[in-house]
């Protein structure tokens, strides 16, 4: 068994990650998020593109209105109104100001802009009655980025906030890695599908569903190769259409140490090399971790432990990360930990890093960690509905006492209050 740290560091080193030239394709802003950049943008244009105004106001010249007060205004000509959207006709010379609105071009001869409130109308007419800092409230032209500056880096997560800054640099559409195919098969002769009214001794095969929605969720792309008996003929067949298919492959089940657990023994078939056979992790001990052979780069291939929950906590704490790295995301691959305050006792740790599920919640004073109420068993599917977090108790750890801190791994999609 070794510790999950290892193993993770493990994994990373064995992925290879998709291709920016040969696995890239182009998609439209709306269909970007979830996606990752194949290349890295640069503007075509400063940014802003012109100064412009952050204010509605007057633009002046501040060497016309740097001794200005409440008590001793300066008097300026207004020569022009230039609204958003709209190109300065005039420059503005000494004794001058423009009116000005926010986003609009801060016409030339003009350096700073005065706030609306700061000033007092009369005709054509306009008494400033501060001085504030020169330059103030003007957005200058290039002062975000310049012209052939890099604006997105390759590698990089596309969120809302990217596919602003593609529309603002003008980019309708963008390169990205193609989603990653991720193939799962579930392995046992006891395994059947949901709508199978149950035979003594049939198990529903759930990792199916779940492993599916894991991948969905992290933008790759799951191919769903059933269920497959437990048989070292069908599996190999499986497992070969899988490496065919896939960039990655889960199978569940069948890594333990039964008779009828046969995954790493076709793997050593199908020439695979195998890595990892078992983590110190709690649950999730079996855990096969191999490379074999792609058509053109090696494939990692995942034997999950069959256990509902076993399954679940080895894709959080091991596969995410691969999945990361084989997306073409640039950093960040490694399980998301933070640090949260428990509302519940959490027993001694064992041999292995015990994971414990429940909900996070964000409080004014922080993170705090809720653990799921019922039975903490490898095959308790029930208490793990809403689960957000995995508190970590680590090896041969003391008890840990309601009210301290302790490491979990977020799960979740988001964050709520409470
Ligand atoms: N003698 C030992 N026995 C076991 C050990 C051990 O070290 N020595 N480890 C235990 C641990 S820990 C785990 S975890 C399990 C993992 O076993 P496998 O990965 O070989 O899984 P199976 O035996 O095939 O199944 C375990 C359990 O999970 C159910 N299952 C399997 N696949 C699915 C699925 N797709 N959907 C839902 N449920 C599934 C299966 O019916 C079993 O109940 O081994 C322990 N044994
Ligand atoms: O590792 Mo097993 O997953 O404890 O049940």
């Amino acid at each position: 068994m070794i510790p999950a740290d290892t193993a993770e560091a493990q994994i990373l080193e064995l992925v290879t990650p998709l291709d920016s030239r040969r696995d890239v394709e182009t998609v439209s802003l709306h269909d970007a998020p979830g996606r990752i950049l194949s290349a890295s943008v640069v503007s075509p244009i400063d940014f802003p593109h012109w100064d412009n105004s952050a204010m509605d106001g007057y633009a002046v010249r501040y060497e016309d209105i740097a001794l200005a007060s409440a008590t001793e205004p300066v008097e300026l000509a207004v020569i022009e109104d230039i609204p958003a959207g709209h190109s300065p006709q005039k420059s503005v010379a000494t004794g001058q100001a423009a009116r000005i609105f926010t986003g609009a071009m801060v016409p030339p001869g003009a350096d700073t802009i005065i706030m609306q409130e700061d000033t007092e109308r009369q005709g054509d007419r306009v008494k400033i009655l501060t001085a504030g800092q020169p330059r103030a409230f003007v957005r200058e032209r290039g002062s975000y980025r310049r012209a052939g500056d890099r604006v997105l880096s390759v590698g990089e997560l596309v969120t809302a906030t990217e596919v602003a800054i593609l529309a603002a640099v003008q980019r309708s559409q963008v390169a990205v890695y193609r989603q990653p195919r991720v193939a799962i098969l579930s392995t046992g002769n006891e395994l059947v599908t949901p709508e199978v009214e149950l035979q003594p001794g049939q198990i529903v095969d759930s990792n199916q569903y779940a492993l599916a929605a894991l991948v969905r969720q992290m933008g790759g792309i799951p191919v769903c190769l059933g269920i497959v008996p437990d048989d070292p003929a069908a599996l190999k067949t499986a497992i070969s259409q899988a490496i065919a298919e896939a960039d990655m492959i889960l199978s569940s089940g069948g890594v333990s140490v039964g008779d009828y657990d046969y995954v790493d023994q076709i793997l050593s078939d199908l020439g695979a090399t195998l890595h990892i056979r078992a983590v110190a992790v709690k649950p999730g001990k079996p855990l096969t971790v191999a490379t074999v052979k792609g058509e053109s780069t090696p494939l990692l291939y995942f034997g999950l432990p069959g256990n509902p929950v076993s399954a679940l906590v080895s894709f959080w704490r091991f596969v995410a990360p691969a999945l990361r790295k084989l997306s073409g995301q640039r950093h960040n691959w490694s399980a998301p930990f933070l640090l949260a305050r428990s509302r519940h006792d959490l027993k001694a740790g064992g041999k292995r890093e015990t994971y414990l599920w429940g909900q996070l919640y964000a409080t004014p004073s922080g993170l705090e960690f809720s653990l799921a109420q019922g039975s903490h068993s490898s095959g308790n599917l029930i208490n793990l509905a809403g689960t957000q977090a995995l508190a970590v108790v680590p090896i041969g750890a003391t008890a840990i006492a309601a009210g301290s801190m302790v490491r979990v791994l977020w799960v979740g999609a988001d964050l709520p209050g409470g």
